[in-house]
């Protein structure tokens, strides 16, 4: 297995207290699935100015689809100089996603319902130089996993049932994201607030005001006729409803 490669961006990311430098700067993922597998080299190219690439991996055990795994992530990570925000919808996440960030990865989720102990796994990736996020599914509540946010770079809200790209999103999940920024105000962390799922034109605005700040799009950049530019113009709208958000705005 290859080390981690050296990538400025990635790197910059991953250093203590940078993002805090870039205020409520709202961030956009755009999300492979939605991609031509046969040309990931291009399609991850076509989005630069994207913040970072979101990397589905899925399993066919914890989701029902398949897509990639460790050695697609080491080619991608060496095809574009985005970093790989890589999503782990995968049983045992404990003994595979260490590998994802050797691999070249930057940021790396694990489901809570899969992980076997979520602490450890989060401190092994920080440990191994990415940022350490935990997903939760539709049903999962936050509650439960308020201690845990310490010990997280980022936390990701499901706004559709893991497993594939186009589907609704799911308003009921706005009050769910609205909880869990109230629980990172409370304990005063810098904590990512990520949200997967449905995530368009249409609903970018609902998930900021309630508290998102990483969005992450398939369909609705890669389903676009110009990928780069539907990033734009999510970035513009994510940032004109995060500029009236009370949240922010108590910030
Ligand atoms: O993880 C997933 C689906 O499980 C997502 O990343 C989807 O790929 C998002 O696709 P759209 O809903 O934006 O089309």
């Amino acid at each position: 297995m290859s080390q981690v490669r050296s990538r400025s961006r990635t790197e910059e990311s991953n250093r203590p207290g940078a993002w805090q430098a870039w205020g409520m700067a709202v961030q956009i993922n755009p999300s492979i699935l939605s991609a031509d597998f046969a040309r990931l080299a291009e399609e991850a190219q076509a989005v630069e100015g994207a913040d970072w690439l979101h990397v589905d991996v899925m399993d066919n055990h914890f989701v029902p689809n398949l897509t990639l795994g460790v050695p697609v992530v080491e080619s991608l990570a060496r095809a574009t100089d985005t970093p790989l925000d890589c999503h782990l919808m995968i049983a045992d996440p404990d003994r595979w996603a260490p590998q994802y960030v050797e691999a070249g990865a930057g940021s790396v989720t694990f489901h809570v319902e899969a992980a076997a102990a979520p602490v450890r796994l989060a401190r092994e990736i920080r440990a191994k130089g990415a940022r350490a996020s935990m997903a939760l599914k539709p049903a999962t509540p936050i509650e439960p996993y308020e201690d845990l946010l310490p010990e997280l770079d980022m936390l990701l809200i499901m706004t559709v049932e893991p497993g594939f790209g186009g589907q609704a999103f799911l308003d009921i999940m706005l009050p769910k994201i609205r909880r869990t920024r109230e629980l990172i105000s409370k304990h005063g962390l810098e904590l990512w607030l990520q949200v997967d799922g449905g995530v368009s034109a249409s609903t970018i605005e609902r998930c900021a005001e309630a508290g998102a700040d990483v969005f992450v799009a398939g369909s609705a950049v890669y389903g676009a006729a110009d990928p780069a530019q539907a990033v734009r113009a999510l970035r513009t709208q994510a940032q004109g409803a995060t500029a009236h958000a009370a949240w922010a705005c108590d910030h």
